[in-house]
């Protein structure tokens, strides 16, 4: 995933009817998990929700793309070294990509992949994540964040300088079992937890990198009601989640402009990453997030995370300022 980052080319990325960016690395990394978790569970047939659909792959013009994704699924899986199947035709491919069109619900199991969550992010060079949930009845009972330029070592306040400059972290939450932290290549498993920071001046908050994707104003008025003093962490994707969960920082804000729906891959797993770490995710309501509605979440205004202790203060300067922009305009 590194390398196709450092060597994408110009023809790799495509623009979605949303004029979001899709790339060969995303549909890439759809047909690689697809693949995998199909191999992995043979017994029961897959649900999968995942972003992405072979939709433009299949016409004219995707052939090349098709092409070159399959070359880097099969080098993928070749270089895994657990595969001895012979190498997946484009046709394969494309239907690994296919397998996530589930409506996921509340019946049964689905797992949720967003294959590179914080595409705008890997373009830059930047922070992303693969993330992967799974859900049971409607709730979310596994989550695993791999976020490949994370550092290691904390990216909160004043440490974002640390020699440390180790990346490549990997989060996994199951229901009841708490939350850990390896680094990539496999070494050195702990046990996270969120912030213990119970005074709000003291906290600091992420936020989306991106200012079309969250409302860097309203976050700004959270935070003064606040009190917060340390200027807002921007990094992309649910590398957000991870390294909250970790404590780097004590709040992460999301407010998206007026009309945008969320999709259950952005947050299904950074959100039992942060819960199982001990804390807590919202709407902007203060309500639980709702996965079984299909692939949507059906929500108030906005997301936000924190610890415990400051959650009611969140809430309550989330609600004034949301007020505060209701009754200014
Ligand atoms: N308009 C708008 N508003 C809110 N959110 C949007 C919007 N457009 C896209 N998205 C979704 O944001 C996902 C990227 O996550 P972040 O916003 O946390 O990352 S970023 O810091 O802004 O890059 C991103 O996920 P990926 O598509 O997987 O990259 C989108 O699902
Ligand atoms: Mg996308
Ligand atoms: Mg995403
Ligand atoms: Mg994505």
């Amino acid at each position: 995933m590194m390398k196709v980052q450092k060597e994408l080319l110009l023809s790799d990325v495509q623009s979605k009817s949303d004029k979001s960016p899709v790339t060969v690395a995303d549909y890439g990394s759809q047909a690689v998990v697809s693949f995998m978790l199909e191999r992995e569970l043979p017994s029961k047939s897959l649900s999968l929700v995942a972003e992405e659909d072979s939709g433009y792959l299949r016409n004219e013009r995707g052939q090349e793309t098709v092409q070159r994704i399959t070359k880097l699924v099969n080098d993928t899986l070749a270089s895994d070294g657990s595969c001895s199947e012979s190498p997946l035709t484009a046709e394969d491919v494309l239907r690994a990509i296919d397998n996530g069109k589930s409506e996921g619900g509340s019946h049964g199991q689905h797992w949720v992949l967003d294959p590179i969550d914080g595409t705008k992010g890997f373009l830059r060079g930047d922070q992303y994540a693969i993330a992967l949930a799974l859900l049971d009845e409607g709730k979310v009972v596994l989550g695993v964040l791999a976020c490949p330029n994370l550092p290691l070592a904390s990216i909160g306040g004043d440490t974002q300088h640390s020699s440390h400059r180790e990346v490549g972290c990997l989060f996994f939450a199951e229901v009841g079992a708490g939350t850990y932290m390896q680094s990539l290549d496999g070494s050195s498993l702990i046990k996270v937890h969120v912030s213990t920071i119970e005074n709000s001046e003291e906290a600091s908050f992420f936020e989306s990198f991106e200012a079309a994707h969250s409302s860097h104003d309203l976050s700004s008025s959270i935070a003064k009601k606040l009190g917060v003093k340390a200027p807002p962490v921007r990094i992309d994707s649910q590398a957000k989640y991870g390294a909250l969960s970790r404590g780097d920082g004590a709040i992460y804000l999301r407010f998206p402009h007026e009309g945008y729906r969320e999709k259950i891959w952005d947050h299904a797993a950074g959100c039992i990453v942060v819960t199982e770490a001990g804390g807590v995710v919202t709407d902007a309501a203060g309500h639980p997030l709702d996965f079984s509605k299909g692939r949507y979440l059906d929500l108030e205004a906005g997301i936000m995370a924190t610890n415990q202790k400051l959650m009611p203060l969140l809430l309550k300067a989330v609600r004034e300022s949301l007020e505060e922009k209701t009754s200014s305009l």
